[in-house]
């Protein structure tokens, strides 16, 4: 099939309603996703040149990049993938691009464990780890130091609106971690008992600002406060590119009915007596500077935020334009 209009793989589609909706969701299970989507692209392709092919390829990535703006583990994975796609005929473009693919699932499931042993010699036995949100990359960490036989407990913050530290008590509690699951609201009070506060991380600036879900900026100025240091885990694959030229990262606002039900709203609607409609909003992320944040580890090893750019610098060079646009 050759017409001028690209053909989207209806998988394709498919894995970037669930990123959309968030069935699928945590930066690095976003980029694997993507890539195994992009692998399924070109492997069920019936493109007829090879241009076709790749206006085929690049309008896929674009469908799952519009998903969500603030993981840049995203367009990093897609970029990944496009980069390898190489060949002069359709299925020599095809062979090529399901093994960038593979690749890039394969190094990422490769960084995540290294990330974790290196993460893990942070920890004591013992120790008390307080989690924000459900983070693979944190949780590799807290993998890696029961596997070496340091045991630790966790406290973990619910991370309203939509409760991702459920999914955390449950992935440690079946590691055999003792779990406290607290609101977030309680979170300073629990940090006299918290050793370290680790999170993982959806994108990096280059400055070592760290976006991560919402209300993480608030945990790290109160753990500075009370002395407790702040742990990030993020693979380089959150490392922001774009953010070494100065642009700066989106903040995905999400839809009203996480933070108010469709009855909250009616009843408060009912109660408006003339007044404007109730304003909610519902950012996604926030932004913690680095100056909060005592090391961000990932499978290159532990940096302080503020040397995080070097190790941009050498991945990424100067180019980040968008395979995708081309
Ligand atoms: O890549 P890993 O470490 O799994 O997750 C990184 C981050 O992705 C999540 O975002 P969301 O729940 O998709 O909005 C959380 O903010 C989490 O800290």
């Amino acid at each position: 099939m050759d017409s001028d209009q690209p053909v989207v793989d209806p998988a394709v589609t498919a894995t970037a309603d669930d990123i959309a909706a968030m069935r699928i969701r945590g930066a690095a299970t976003i980029a694997d996703a993507a890539a195994a989507a992009l692998a399924t692209q070109a492997e069920r392709s019936d493109a007829a040149t090879p241009a076709a092919f790749e206006r085929d390829l690049r309008a896929s990535a674009r469908e799952l990049y519009e998903t969500r703006p603030t993981a840049v583990s995203l367009p990093n994975a897609l970029r990944y993938v496009l980069r390898g796609t190489e060949g002069d005929t359709v299925s020599a473009l095809q062979s090529s691009t399901v093994e960038s693919a593979e690749t890039f699932r394969a190094e990422l499931e490769q960084a995540q464990s290294k990330l974790g042993d290196i993460g893990a010699n942070r920890l004591r036995d013992g120790d008390i780890v307080m989690t924000h949100c459900h983070s693979t990359d944190a949780l590799a960490c807290i993998e890696a130091a029961l596997e070496s036989g340091t045991a630790v407990e966790a406290i973990v913050k619910e991370t309203r609106p939509r409760k991702q530290g459920h999914i955390t008590a449950q992935r440690l509690r079946e590691l055999g971690v003792p779990v406290t699951l607290i609101v977030d609201n309680a979170a300073r009070r629990y940090l006299d008992e918290t050793d370290h506060v680790l999170v993982g991380a959806d994108s990096i600036a280059a400055d070592g600002s760290v976006i991560n879900k919402i209300g993480t900026s608030g945990l790290a100025v109160n753990a500075r406060e009370r002395g407790v240091p702040v742990m990030v885990a993020a693979q380089t694959i959150k490392l922001h590119p774009d953010t070494m030229t100065g642009q700066t990262v989106a903040i995905e606002m999400r839809e009203e009915t996480e933070v108010l039900s469709a009855d909250e709203r009616t009843a408060i609607d009912g109660n408006a007596d003339g007044m404007p409609p109730l304003r909610v909003e519902n950012p996604a992320f926030d932004v913690t500077p680095p100056r909060y944040v005592d090391a961000i580890v990932t499978e290159r090893g532990q940096f302080p935020p503020e040397s995080i750019v070097t190790l941009m610098r050498e991945l990424f060079g100067e180019t980040t334009a968008e395979p995708w646009d081309g």
